[in-house]
């Protein structure tokens, strides 16, 4: 009765607690009934779960027993061990005290070994942190992330190969680190269910590391983070200047590395230009295989929109999906935001989804970036990156260290303002719509053939956009 007092509890847990923490802490503890059912203990698999479930939740998990529970409620007991180990007959073979470390069996992210604890319910659900949905069939591959995509795809396959080891993803803010890094946690688990992965946001480990020191578990929280198959860790740059943190994390990742286990690490920007991170950590960090992951080009963003659209089961038309790629460029978290927001209005008015209805949608956005980016503010962006003046931009002048520039601003304006040819060839110094649209096919054309050109012009669109 007890043990399914506590898969009740579970559930509960479940859904109070951030996952994280869920995962972290309560699932790894085993229930097993003593005393005829009058005492439910609780196996931890180190003394630090033990003594933090006890800090934190312990309180808790007796008010929910007290709660769900309508006859007299077992004592709660928590011990460090198995769940086998406390079965009530025979009398329990000494199961040992807190103090006295059993054999460590189950930890987050791995099977525990009770056949109790194997069957059904949460506990058997959930034997891991990673987000299930970030997968390498839903991430979409395009130029900016391919060679990142098939780095990871590797480690999936051979962890811990010297040489991907670790595997660092760095970039800029929503361009798919984390989602990356937990595919290659979920391929892991999908080929050994039994490989104890687990993701975490560094600052945790920041956090987890002070409590460990404040609770004298600093050699528990050591064996735990070495005990795994795979450490994911998200944004490393929080350990910038946060020295003891980073030294630990140092004797880590070393230890993690000799034996074979991997690593994955994000980082917002290549670690070598993090001030306050340690030079050794930096280069450690190197170590592995370093890939850095861009914006997504227009064709990319246009079918990462038709796939989120299409897991929506929302029929996503080409020149809408455009349209939105078009205006919304700097990262895939606020283009899937549009697109949440345009599903949301097509589901909300009932209305078909075209461009209308995208412009009606995102109609704050629009006007917010339309302000934003005026052709105004491209002449003078274009004029400070080439280094010459927004006057040499409308003048006559056909020299190609003016012609050029000229031809990249009205290709920039045709792309970033709803201005009409005529009006951007107004804005030019009064030319006609015609040398707009050649301006456009011409950069086009040079954009294609000159990685200098596409890179100027990339450069120009992030500074203007972002
Ligand atoms: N190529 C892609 N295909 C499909 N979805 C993507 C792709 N890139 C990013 N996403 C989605 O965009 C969202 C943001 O991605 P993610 O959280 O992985 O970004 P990040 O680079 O880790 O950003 P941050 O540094 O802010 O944490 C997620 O929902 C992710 O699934």
């Amino acid at each position: 009765m007890s043990v399914e007092l506590w898969q009740r509890c579970l559930v509960r847990l479940e859904d109070e607690l951030p996952s994280q923490q869920y995962t972290m802490w309560i699932r790894p503890l085993q229930a097993a009934v003593a005393q005829e059912g009058a005492e439910l203990v609780l196996f931890a698999p180190n003394r630090f779960i033990v003594d933090w479930v006890r800090d934190k939740y312990l309180e808790r998990i007796s008010e929910l027993f007290a709660e769900l529970q309508d006859g007299p409620v077992p004592t709660l007991t928590l011990r460090v061990g198995a769940a086998r180990a406390a079965t009530p007959t025979p009398a329990p073979a000494a199961p040992a005290p807190v103090a006295t470390a059993a054999p460590v069996v189950a930890a987050p992210g791995q099977q525990f070994a009770s056949p109790a604890a194997k069957e059904t319910g949460p506990v058997a659900k959930h034997r891991h942190n990673l987000n299930t949905s970030f997968l390498f069939e839903n991430f979409v591959e395009g130029k900016s992330n391919r060679m990142a995509a098939a780095a990871a795809q590797q480690v999936a396959e051979n962890p811990g190969t010297h040489g991907y080891n670790p595997l660092l993803l760095y970039g800029g803010v929503g361009l798919g680190k984390t989602h990356l890094m937990h595919a290659v946690g979920n391929s892991m688990l999908k080929r050994n269910p039994n490989a104890k992965v687990v993701y975490l946001h560094s600052e945790r480990f920041v956090a987890d590391m002070i409590s460990a020191l404040r609770n004298k578990t600093i050699n528990e929280f050591k064996r735990f983070y070495r005990s795994l198959d795979a450490l994911l860790i998200d944004d490393i740059q929080f350990f910038a200047g946060k020295e003891q943190s980073q030294e630990e994390f140092f004797h880590t990742f070393n230890a993690l590395l000799e034996n074979g286990q991997q690593i994955i690490l994000t980082c917002d920007k290549f670690p070598k230009e993090i001030d306050g991170l340690e030079e050794r950590l930096k280069s450690r960090f190197g170590w592995g295989l370093s890939q850095p992951m861009e914006p997504p080009d227009l064709e990319t963003r246009v079918a990462i929109l038709k796939k989120k659209a299409e897991e929506s089961r929302i029929e996503l038309p080409n020149d809408a999906a455009f349209f939105i790629a078009q205006r919304i460029r700097s990262n895939v978290r606020e283009l899937e935001g549009a697109l949440k927001r345009v599903i949301a209005h097509v589901r909300f008015t009932g209305a078909a989804l075209d461009v209308a209805l995208v412009k009606e949608a995102l109609r704050d956005l629009l006007a917010i970036q339309a302000r934003q980016v005026s052709v105004d503010n491209i002449q003078r962006t274009v004029a400070e990156y080439y280094k010459i003046k927004i006057a040499d931009l409308l003048s006559p002048r056909r020299s190609r260290s003016v012609a050029r520039p000229r031809q990249i601003a009205m290709a920039l304006s045709k792309e970033l303002t709803s201005h009409s040819l005529p009006e951007i060839g107004d804005a030019f110094g009064g030319r006609d719509h015609t040398t707009v649209l050649h301006a456009c096919r011409k950069v086009k054309e040079l954009r294609e053939g000159s990685t200098e050109i596409e890179e100027d012009y990339q450069n120009l669109l992030r500074s203007l956009t972002s």
